[in-house]
């Protein structure tokens, strides 16, 4: 007996006094500016936290001991399997096929470095790891494996007690004495009362499983979600987000449905084809032993074609997924496909890849067909035979016709476990898969921790920072250097302005203070202490305000966006930001002024409104440090006008970073510095650096030539 398994392919200090402002006071310091980027930091809060300090140098150690080989690839589930199983020694055979399926399926389309591709592994299932999400669940776990296993046993029970049946209506049939109906009463009500049983067994241990599955799922997510949540950005640079949302929603679906089957049907498959298989022998060991014989031989034949199904299945799968992937980023950045009219081609794209996926499923779905079909023809003819057989055996009087009833049902049951059993276990296979890649991005320790460490108080903080020495590659590309020794002050508070050519590191500057990434060599200091010393939830969340050229807002109110830079902010805190952020009046403008829902990534504000919500947010927690990533760049000569007077006013008493692109928001600043190459090629003030007649007068004069055209 054998049976195809056919598993379906899935697819802050508060503001300084204006007086204390560098531009209020900058003559009076009568300080060298150009000189600033070069000087040492000063004294640090505890020598102790210096790096090339014991302690700076454990820190290191322990730095690069968490940095983890690159994320490894992730198995897609696999779309068939197919086994025969019958049998100890068959599931023997199937326990090792499992467990090279489940190694054995790569995803292929995350994109992670081709160099870190080679030494990544496939995620293996972690038994610990369920073990953690099942145990709070272990009593209504253990009730409903009790349940399942009763209600296997009363199974076993069904054929012995319809043989029974059978000959008394054969008795009848032969001798016609006695009272039928009388006779049949006794054993008829047993089964009756049996299958009563039996139904209620049934629908305890489902209502149990149900919950148990929909508990450990509902765990596994938010416990998933947490740690995406916590890795670094880099992680995010090597992963699609698709593929991650995919692991959240999918994959943990996958196992979910898996845990609950395997646990509830393999149980009481797996025990009734035991116990069945006992009544077989007790019933005819003679019919019994000419089963055993045929089943090997089918066994081995249908070890063969699932394999090559199962291979079939994965790379049908993985096609799947790379259909997904285009759709995922053509609707992700609609408004760009729109832009530049490109939906046919986005349309082309997605069609030649579900094309492809659809002509791999067909093939699968074939060979599943052809697998099914020879699997019905081998079934049918073991009934067959069994029947030739035990009417050969009921003529020589070694049997009953009860028992050959017993017999023909028992078998069906075994037949109908095995079915299920088959089933199980591509679903198994499917499930273990899907729970290795949910656990593997469980077990992703950050290489940078988001909390530990020290917090300088905010009193004492002065907002200096130091980048010394600072050498960096990105991990997604570490033979590209970006910075190389690299060396800025940004005095407190005191605007640092950086300009330079496209694609020569300023934005990986501002990255590294906020500590996005860690520099490949060099230290980011503030204060004087290392920030790989510090706590990076406080760095982030309440001494640097950070704000870019693309503010990204979430589909909530605006009330909700500008909280988001600090929860706990009243709603008075709110108001008082958004004024400062030039934002107030066009927000009580709306009809449901900081109610309005701004739609997905603020679809429905004008960009300098965004920027406006997105300073506002970012001031409202009163940060030491502002970072301005090209706040302005994107916007139209009157936004910019309202967003600059915005920055203007936020900037004062602050440590600020900006970088520009237009010279003209940035002549202000107490110091220029022109980045070329991952370097700092000049610096002074604007007059200075005019003067010099180097390459930020060049790039003056460019602009300036540009805009009279
Ligand atoms: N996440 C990343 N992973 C790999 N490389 C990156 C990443 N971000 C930026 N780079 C690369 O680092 C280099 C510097 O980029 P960066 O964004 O810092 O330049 P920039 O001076 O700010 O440019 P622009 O003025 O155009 O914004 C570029 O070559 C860029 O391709």
């Amino acid at each position: 007996m054998f049976h195809v398994l056919c598993c379906r392919t899935s697819l802050a200090a508060p503001l300084r006094s204006p007086s204390l402002h560098p531009r209020g006071n900058k003559a009076a310091d009568g300080w060298k500016l150009s000189r600033w980027y070069t000087s040492p930091p000063p004294p640090a809060h505890s020598s102790s936290q210096r790096p090339g300090t014991a302690v700076g140098r454990m820190w290191s150690l322990t730095v690069s001991a968490l940095r983890r080989p690159p994320t490894p690839r992730t198995p897609s589930p696999p779309g068939v399997a197919l086994k025969f199983i019958l049998g100890p020694a068959v599931l023997t055979v199937s326990a090792r096929l499992l467990c090279r399926s489940a190694r054995c399926q790569a995803d292929l389309n995350n994109n992670v470095p081709v160099e870190l591709k080679a030494k990544s592994a496939v995620p293996e299932f972690k038994w610990r790891i369920l073990w953690e999400f099942v145990k709070p669940q272990l009593f209504a776990l253990i009730g409903a494996v009790v349940l399942a296993f009763c209600a296997a046993l009363l199974n076993i029970q069904i054929p012995l007690m319809l043989g029974n049946l059978v000959n008394v209506v054969a008795r009848h049939l032969r001798e016609h004495t006695g009272n039928y109906v009388q006779e049949i009463r006794g054993p008829a009500l047993k089964l009756l009362g049996l299958y009563g049983i039996q139904g209620l067994l049934t629908s305890g241990y489902i209502i149990l499983l149900s919950q148990v599955g929909e508990r450990v799922a509902a765990d596994m997510r938010k416990t998933l979600f947490a740690s995406l949540l916590r890795q670094d950005v880099a992680f995010f640079d090597g992963n699609k987000t698709g593929q991650l949302v995919n692991r959240l929603t999918a994959d943990i679906q996958e196992f979910k449905s898996s845990f609950k089957l395997v646990v509830s049907q393999g149980l009481r498959s797996i025990t009734q084809t035991f116990g069945c298989l006992i009544s077989l022998y007790i019933i005819s060991p003679k019919l019994t032993g000419l089963t055993v014989i045929v089943l090997p031989c089918l066994v081995g034949a249908g070890a063969l074609i699932g394999s090559f199904l199962r291979k079939l299945s994965r790379l049908a799968q993985e096609q799947v997924s790379k259909a997904t992937g285009v759709a995922d980023e053509a609707l992700g950045n609609v408004r760009t496909v729109k832009a530049f009219a490109m939906e046919e081609r986005e349309l082309q794209l997605y069609s030649y890849e579900v094309d492809k996926s659809c002509e791999m499923n067909e093939n699968l779905g074939s060979g599943i067909a052809v697998f099914q079909g020879l699997s019905n023809i081998a079934l049918n003819c073991i009934v067959l035979g069994t029947i030739f057989a035990g009417g050969t055996l009921i003529s020589s009087n070694e049997m009953s016709p009860g028992d050959l009833m017993s017999f023909l049902v028992a078998s069906q049951t075994v037949q109908r476990s095995l079915a299920s059993i088959s089933i199980l276990f591509g679903q198994m296979v499917r499930g273990l898969s899907s729970g290795a890649r949910v656990f593997e991005y469980l077990a992703l320790v950050p290489t940078i921790p988001l909390s530990g460490g020290r917090r300088i108080p905010y009193n004492s903080l002065t907002g200096r920072v130091d980048f010394m020495n600072i050498s960096f590659s990105y991990p997604t590309r570490p033979g590209h250097q970006i910075l190389k020794k690299f060396n800025l002050t940004l005095p407190t508070c005191k605007t640092v302005a950086i300009v330079g050519e496209s694609g020569g590191g300023k934005s990986t500057v501002a990255s590294l203070l906020e500590r996005f990434y860690d520099p490949t060599s060099g230290s980011v200091m503030l204060d004087g202490l290392d920030i790989r010393t510090l706590d990076l939830s406080w760095l982030r969340g309440q001494v640097i305000g950070y704000i870019n050229q693309e503010p990204v807002l979430f589909g909530s109110s605006i009330m909700d966006n500008i909280r988001f830079g600090k929860p706990e902010a009243t709603d008075a805190e709110v108001v008082n930001a958004a004024v400062q952020a030039n934002a107030h009046g066009f927000i009580t403008g709306f009809p449901d002024g900081y109610s309005t829902v701004v739609g997905e990534r603020g679809a429905t504000l004008s960009g300098g409104q965004k920027q406006r919500i997105a300073i506002a947010r970012a001031l409202i927690k009163n940060p030491r440090i502002l970072v301005l990533d090209e706040a302005t760049s994107a916007l139209d000569a009157e936004s910019e006008r309202v967003v600059q007077e915005a920055l203007d006013r936020a900037t004062s008493g602050r440590t600020v970073l900006v970088i520009a692109h237009r010279l003209s928001t940035i002549q202000r600043a107490d110091l220029i510095c022109v980045m070329s190459h991952g370097r700092i090629v000049e610096a002074g003030t604007h007059l200075e650096l005019l003067s010099k007649g180097g390459i930020y007068s060049d790039l003056i004069r460019r602009q300036r030539s540009e805009g009279q055209k």
